[in-house]
């Protein structure tokens, strides 16, 4: 049997960045850029990893990916179970009901009326949203559209769990006893993936970091040492004046740039209708 979670080999995603159409150009893309470029790592079943990095360095693309939502453009991405992702407003359709959408991802999922039934319960329960569960999302705060994609996750009961800064939102009550239900799960020894600015939180929740730094994988390993070498460069790049911090954004961004792209004549076509 196969001992890893999630298995990345050479992964890399490319996003586009659009220019302002001024009439001129025949395309309306500039520039391909990887937002994650060439990462390999094995994430063993039952590690509970936290992913480190500054502000858009790629970690909720890497977590759009490891959910299945987002598509990689290179490499091979493998999934050893049932995986999920915990975020603020990711998966969520905001024309639908609370009560709506647990349905429909149940349906997705393929899930009997029973087991759809059980996770109702238990999002009722978990959510504390009342009321407002039968008002379409739309109407939701933050706070609630993180109790409710929170309380859904969790209720789908994965094998491999994404919390992508879902604690940040919501208040200290909430984030306390969403802690308290993931340490739940990792005594349960499921997988867990969990995205924070808060290296405290990490520290304390996870055995293992990562830190992508760039679009790149700059140290995954022992959760102290990430973080450890994480925090310092925080401290380092925070020191730093506003000028110098602007050079070093524009310096990894040169890096990231995909040297000439084979673009496909379809997509000429289509940049070309849309520019
Ligand atoms: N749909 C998109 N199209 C084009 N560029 C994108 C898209 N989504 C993200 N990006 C860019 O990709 C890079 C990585 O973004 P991402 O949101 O993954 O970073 P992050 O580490 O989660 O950042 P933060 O800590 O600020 O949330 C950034 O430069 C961002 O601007």
């Amino acid at each position: 049997m196969e001992n890893y979670a999630i298995k990345f080999e050479n992964v890399s995603k490319i996003y586009k960045l659009k220019k302002k159409n001024d009439g001129k150009n025949k395309s309306s893309v500039t520039k391909r850029f990887y937002a994650l470029k060439d990462i390999s790592f094995e994430i063993p079943k039952g590690e509970v990893v936290g992913i480190l990095g500054t502000n858009g360095s790629g970690k909720s693309t890497l977590s759009l990916i490891l959910a299945g939502i987002s598509e990689i453009d290179e490499g091979t991405m493998f999934v050893n179970g049932e995986q999920s992702l915990v975020a603020i407003n990711t998966g969520l359709n905001k024309q639908l009901t609370g009560l709506e959408n647990i349905n429909v991802k149940g349906a997705l999922l393929g899930l009997s009326k029973k087991r759809i039934q059980e996770i109702v319960d238990g999002v009722i329960e978990f959510a504390e949203l009342g009321d407002f569960l039968y008002q379409p999302v739309k109407k939701y705060s933050s706070g609630m559209k993180s109790r409710l994609g929170f309380s859904i996750s969790l209720y789908l009961n994965p094998d491999i769990i994404i919390v992508d800064e879902a604690l940040s939102v919501g208040d200290k009550g909430f984030a306390q006893k969403c802690l308290n239900k993931m340490n739940e799960l990792k005594d349960e020894g499921k997988t867990i993936i969990f995205i924070s600015h808060s290296l405290p939180q990490v520290r304390k929740f996870c055995q293992t970091a990562m830190w992508i730094e760039g679009g790149m994988l700059k140290e995954y390993g022992d959760v102290n040492e990430v973080c450890d070498h994480y925090g310092e460069y925080v401290d380092y790049y925070n020191s730093l004046s506003g000028k110098e911090k602007t050079k070093i954004r524009e310096r990894k961004f040169e890096k990231r740039i995909v040297q000439n792209p084979q673009i496909g004549f379809w997509e000429k076509v289509i940049d070309r209708i849309k520019g």
